[in-house]
């Protein structure tokens, strides 16, 4: 990379620098997410240690200390569901239909295919698979609502099978859960709901207490407190990855709208002060168009304070070409990678991205189009553990077990090559096992 700035501050929270003087601690930060996990760790430790210990009681003590509300008890009842139904209007619920039955097509496409394969004469090899029987969902629900990740956790899980699905989410000051988010459990088909928000939450899922069962894997997003509390209760449940706040990296040239791009980095800044929106670009006066926009459209921000303590570890960088912005990105691991160049450049930029959660490609392919509606999953890795990590999908409700069914021919097949590997390994007995059946 010979060009290489970095817009940081401008307009009121950026100014623009070259990179190579821009201090490496800075780079590093932007690249670590500004160690927001590792800052909430001790947090985290006490609240799990307190659910352990107390259960139902430390999870009522908590939803006062950080939801404002006194709860008596922590299960949403089917009449609360019933009476938040029919509060909604029903365009409203019909959208939300309309988000569900796109979501349940693609994650029903996941669904992996049966196999069976003679890969031997008379050996048969199979694959089936077989669902995780109980599964909790975080539906996030501090700083917004999140109807939409009901949705995008439970409908999977159903996909694939799950038996019993359960939802923790924080109650609102009033004692409710949004009706639009209890909607979505109708349609989901979740088995049960708790007001229960935060680490305390995630805590309850993986140890079980009075009123809250145990589950066998924990999915969902959340603030950092949240996935701090799923990356540390691995010993108990299984989770998905670390979902924590969100963020969007753009690859835009000139043929980008600046107006859009502006709007696509406010809309991910919105979620929570710890995210993270970024844009790598080769213009150096596409960027500029960006902060001007960006300046303006976010005077009419209702989000106002979230977005600029977003936007205050955010970026827009400038580098050479589309290649360095590809590196830039596969380098950050976004949750969210939007691609809005020359058409004809499209699928070159896309054949070279190796982590991102979610690709979005065109100027009509703007990330909130998959948080809700499009189909695919908005539970996605944050934090650059893209690396590792798919986002969320059916397989995460699956488990693979494989079969083989094998006649006397078959077994004499492999009878010399496994015989002499399992000598080899001077592990006589498995060698037994076959001969035996030749005596
Ligand atoms: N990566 C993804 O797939 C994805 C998808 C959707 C949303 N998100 C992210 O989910 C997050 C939602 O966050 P949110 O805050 O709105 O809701 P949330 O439900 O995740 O967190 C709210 C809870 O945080 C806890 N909390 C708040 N302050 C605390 C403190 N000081 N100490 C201990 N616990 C505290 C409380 O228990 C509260 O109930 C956002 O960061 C958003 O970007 C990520
Ligand atoms: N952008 C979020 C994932 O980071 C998902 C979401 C839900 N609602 C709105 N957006
Ligand atoms: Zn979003």
């Amino acid at each position: 990379m010979k060009k290489f700035i970095l817009f940081q501050e401008v307009l009121a929270f950026m100014i623009c620098q070259k990179l190579s003087d821009f201090p490496k601690s800075e780079l590093q930060k932007l690249m670590s997410r500004g160690n927001q996990l590792s800052d909430v760790g001790p947090t985290v430790d006490a609240i799990l240690k307190n659910v352990l210990e107390n259960g139902d009681s430390a999870i009522l003590a908590y939803a006062a200390q950080f939801d404002k509300v006194n709860l008596s008890a922590l299960l949403v009842t089917q009449k609360e569901i019933d009476d938040a139904i029919s509060s909604l209007s029903p365009v409203l619920l019909s959208h939300l239909q309309k988000a569900a039955d796109n979501i349940r097509k693609f994650h029903e496409a996941q669904l992996p295919k049966e196999i069976w394969i003679e890969n031997t004469k008379g050996i048969l090899l199979g694959q089936k698979q077989v669902p995780l029987s109980r599964v909790g969902c975080y539906v996030p629900g501090g700083r917004a609502s999140y109807p939409s990740t009901v949705l995008m956790t439970a409908i999977p899980a159903k996909v694939a099978g799950v038996s019993e699905v359960i939802v923790c989410t924080p109650a609102r000051a009033d004692g409710t859960v949004h009706p639009l988010t209890l909607a979505a459990v109708k349609i989901a088909g979740v088995d049960k709901v708790f007001k229960t928000g935060g680490a305390q939450a995630i805590a309850a899922m993986a140890y079980g207490t009075q009123s809250i069962p145990k589950v066998d894997k924990i999915v969902g997003p959340g603030n950092v407190f949240v996935t701090v509390a799923k990356m540390k209760v691995r010993d108990f449940a299984e989770i998905d990855f670390p979902a924590g706040p969100s963020e969007v990296l753009i690859i835009a040239d000139d043929f980008a709208d600046p107006k859009m791009t502006a709007a696509d980095i406010l809309a991910q800044a919105e979620h929570d002060p710890n995210s993270i929106s970024v844009l790598v670009t080769p213009s150096e006066a596409f960027a500029k168009k960006v902060l001007l926009e960006l300046d303006s459209q976010k005077k009419a921000a209702k989000r106002r304070e979230i977005i600029d303590a977003a936007l205050l570890h955010s970026a827009i960088l400038t580098v050479e070409n589309l290649d360095d912005c590809v590196d830039f990105s596969n380098q950050f691991g976004p949750e969210h990678l939007q691609i809005m160049v020359d058409p004809k450049s499209e699928d070159k930029v896309l054949s070279k991205i190796k982590n991102a959660g979610s690709v979005f490609v065109g100027n009509y392919a703007p990330v909130p189009a998959g948080d809700y509606a499009s189909g695919t999953n908005h539970v996605l890795p944050t934090s650059g553990y893209v690396r590792l990590y798919s986002g969320l999908n059916t397989m995460h409700f699956l488990k693979l077990i494989t079969i083989q069914k094998i006649s006397k021919e078959g077994l004499s097949n492999i009878k010399d090559t496994v015989v002499a590997l399992a000598e080899e390994e001077g592990l006589f007995e498995h060698a037994e096992a076959i001969k035996k059946r030749f005596d």
